[in-house]
């Protein structure tokens, strides 16, 4: 077979895949393309030097020059499949693609590669409203952990601070899942008291308890073939955590009030923002819990480990907040904002935001109004502390002699604070908690 008649066979094989592929030789050239791939980017002849990382990424030199996996050379070295995440640039922008390359040899053994680049639509590299955001190292690790796992059955603990996108996350190993098309259930395990686990988790027939007024579906049921997202499982008490560990390893539960048990099917993911290792040693979180839930462990990286995609974040989240008016950031307020610690995370930015877009005069908000916005935040928590410990003594000896529980302070409080902070999502940083779980909280 002569190299042009192999060609055309390799383009063949290229268009099998539903995804843009292309051939590369082992010198980064690329020799033959897919009708995908020049669908989305156009024939090469148009588009300049065929080098590989000159097409995808505009670089001038190979990947791994650049700082990047280059999966050509793991490929070449292996002799077996390899799979990397990079960022590509396409006429919509910057995309994260999966890219799969295989090695094969032409009828002389020369060695050429197969790329099939499947752009990973979970997320984004650019501003985009309603998808989780980023172009960061640290952040790409998280996708590349995500596609992986995604695909598998396997138990996900994500681990991270509080406002990281631990949610996010967790829906994203969802989308990825054979079990996409089906539903996708949180169970917010801070304030599960003993007598709403079981009737939330596994559901209550009519008449099973007094105020059972009809049967309810539980939770477990409901993400059946799906996803089963336990979100602060931190928070599950002690007790309660052993019939957490017997759903997840029979698989079974029995709705209360019914006498037989029934299947459950979901895929587990996990999140807390608890170092529950930590609590295992100190015998506030089973031991075999803790293995059956962290399979797969992921740390979510913090903002402070991804400030370079602040400014993506910032676009982006302005764009959710004011879809039909862009807004934007002034070059000052953008430093002043890169200066901020981030405690609170992703979350903390989007409050600050979201005030700013409150106090803002103008469509680009300038630095005095990010400043005004990071003063309407309560005081750090180290003057909180101070304050506290300075007028709270007599203030909690006023609440012992009242006797209220730690439900009822917790209600007390959460109260007092709304009524001092208009903004629920200030209320909930300042609570540390989400704001989903300060509603839940409020509902109680
Ligand atoms: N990568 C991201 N891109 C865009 N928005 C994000 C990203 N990560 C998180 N967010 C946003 O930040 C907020 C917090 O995210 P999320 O609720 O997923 O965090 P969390 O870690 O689960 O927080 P908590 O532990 O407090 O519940 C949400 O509004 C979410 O949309």
């Amino acid at each position: 077979m002569t190299n042009a008649s192999w060609l055309e066979t390799m383009r063949n094989v290229l268009d099998s895949y539903n995804n843009p592929a292309v051939l590369v030789d082992a010198d980064y050239n690329v020799v033959a393309t897919n009708s995908n791939y020049d669908f989305r980017f156009g024939e090469l002849d148009s588009r300049g030097p065929a080098k590989c990382y000159y097409l995808s990424h505009g670089y001038q030199r190979p990947c791994d020059l650049e700082g990047e996996t280059c999966p050509m050379q793991e490929a070449r070295d292996t002799g077996k499949r390899a799979s990397v995440l990079h960022i590509h640039n396409t006429p919509q922008g910057k995309e994260h693609v999966g890219i799969e390359t295989i090695p094969i040899v032409d009828e002389e053994q020369r060695a050429y590669f197969i790329e099939v680049m499947k752009p990973i639509l979970e997320v984004s590299a650019e501003p985009i409203a309603n998808k989780m955001i980023g172009r960061s190292k640290a952040f790409n690790r998280l996708v590349d952990l995500i596609q992986r796992v995604g695909k598998t059955n396997t138990n996900v603990l994500l681990m991270g601070a509080s406002g990281t996108g631990k949610e996010l996350a967790a829906q994203a190993i969802h989308s990825v899942s054979p079990r996409a098309s089906k539903p996708f259930v949180t169970v917010e395990c801070s304030g599960l008291t003993d007598t709403l686990f079981e009737s939330e988790l596994f559901g209550h027939m009519k008449g099973a308890f007094t105020g059972a007024t009809y049967t309810r579906t539980g939770l477990v049921k409901s993400a059946h073939g799906g996803t089963l997202f336990l979100d602060e499982v931190g928070d599950v008490p002690l007790h309660l955590q052993v019939k957490l560990l017997r759903l997840i390893e029979t698989k079974t539960f029995r709705p209360v009030g019914d006498s037989k048990p029934a299947a459950a099917d979901f895929r587990l993911v996990c999140a807390t923002h608890k170092d529950l290792l930590d609590m295992v040693e100190k015998g506030e979180f089973r031991e075999d819990l803790y293995h059956r839930i962290s399979t797969f462990p992921i740390r979510l990286p913090s903002l402070a480990e991804r400030r370079e995609d602040l400014p993506l974040l910032v676009k982006s989240i302005l764009l959710r907040i004011s879809e039909n008016q862009p807004l934007s950031l002034t070059e000052t307020a953008q430093a002043l904002l890169s200066q901020q610690a981030f405690k609170g995370n992703i979350r903390e930015l989007k409050n600050i935001l979201e005030r700013a877009v409150v106090l803002r005069n103008d469509d680009q908000i300038d630095v005095e109004v990010i400043q005004q916005s990071l003063h309407l935040l309560p005081v750090n928590k180290a003057a909180h502390h101070d304050a506290l410990s300075a007028t709270s003594e007599s203030a909690l000896q006023l609440l012992a002699d009242k006797k209220l529980n730690l439900e009822q302070l917790e209600q007390a409080y959460l109260h007092t604070l709304l009524q001092t902070y208009p903004d629920k999502g200030l209320v909930a940083d300042i609570a540390g908690c989400s704001l989903r779980t300060l509603y839940r909280k409020l509902e109680q």
